[in-house]
Parts: structure tokens; sequence; C-alpha cells
């Protein structure tokens, strides 16, 4: 199978278990990869035989900027499932960075995968 992906997609948005987090945004990067048969789009040179990342990235900006999860582990479930059932692609891989999290650390989140290749 095939790969479509969105890289280094930032995202402001309110997540955390504290209280500041509860009132400041913080920027969420994320990595997503979708299993995809792209020989049609290939052959056809058609937008209509593919999966529009563009559209994927619309409406990921537009749910992850209105959410207020409190774990990175919803917010990236949340996103998985929206990709698998929405755009109906077979598998997911999605990773969230929540950069700068941990002191020390330059990189803290969650990989999910969901669906089969
Ligand atoms: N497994 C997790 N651990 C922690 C989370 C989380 O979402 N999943 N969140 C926090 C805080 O919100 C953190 O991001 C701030 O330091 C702590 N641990």
């Amino acid at each position: 199978m095939d790969i479509i992906f969105l890289g280094g997609l930032q995202i402001e948005t309110i997540i955390g278990i504290y209280d500041w987090e509860r009132e400041t945004k913080q920027t969420v990067i994320l990595d997503i990869e979708m299993a995809y048969d792209i020989q049609k789009a290939a052959e056809t040179d058609d937008i209509q035989h593919t999966l529009d990342y563009k559209a994927v990235s619309k409406r990921i900006i537009a749910f992850v900027g209105a959410s207020s999860f409190f774990l990175v582990e919803r917010l990236t479930v949340e996103v998985a499932d929206i990709i698998i059932n929405e755009f109906k692609v077979p598998w997911v891989k999605v990773t969230l960075n929540k950069k700068g999290a941990i002191r020390g650390a330059s990189d803290v989140g969650i990989i999910v995968e969901r669906g089969r290749k």
C-alpha cells in the first residue's frame, strides 16, 4: 500500500492537565501517515482518484484548533478516528508532538496507529 503523509502540521490548541494549560493555548505538531492506493491517481493524473491531503489538513486544523482535551492520548486518538472514519483510509499513523512540555526533553508525545495497511 502507498502512503500519503502530512508532516510538521503545527496547530495551537488548549491541551494539558494543569490549570495554566486550561487557559493558554500551546502548539502541537502532527505528523500523519495515511495508507492509500495511489495507482489510479498516478495513471489518470486526476485529484478525484486520490485522497486530497489539503482536505485532510483543513479538517484536522479545524478540529484540533477548536478542541480542549486534557491528555495528548485523547487528542491523538480523536485525530486518527476522524481520518479513518471520514476519509476512508484503511490505516493511519498519527504522531503528536507536544514539544517543550517536558523540561530537558526536546520532544514528547504519542504515536497512534489505527486500521490495517
Ligand atoms: N501520558 C501523558 N502524560 C502527561 C500528559 C499527557 O497528556 N499524557 N500531560 C501532562 C501535562 O499536561 C504536560 O504536558 C505538562 O508538563 C503531563 N503528563
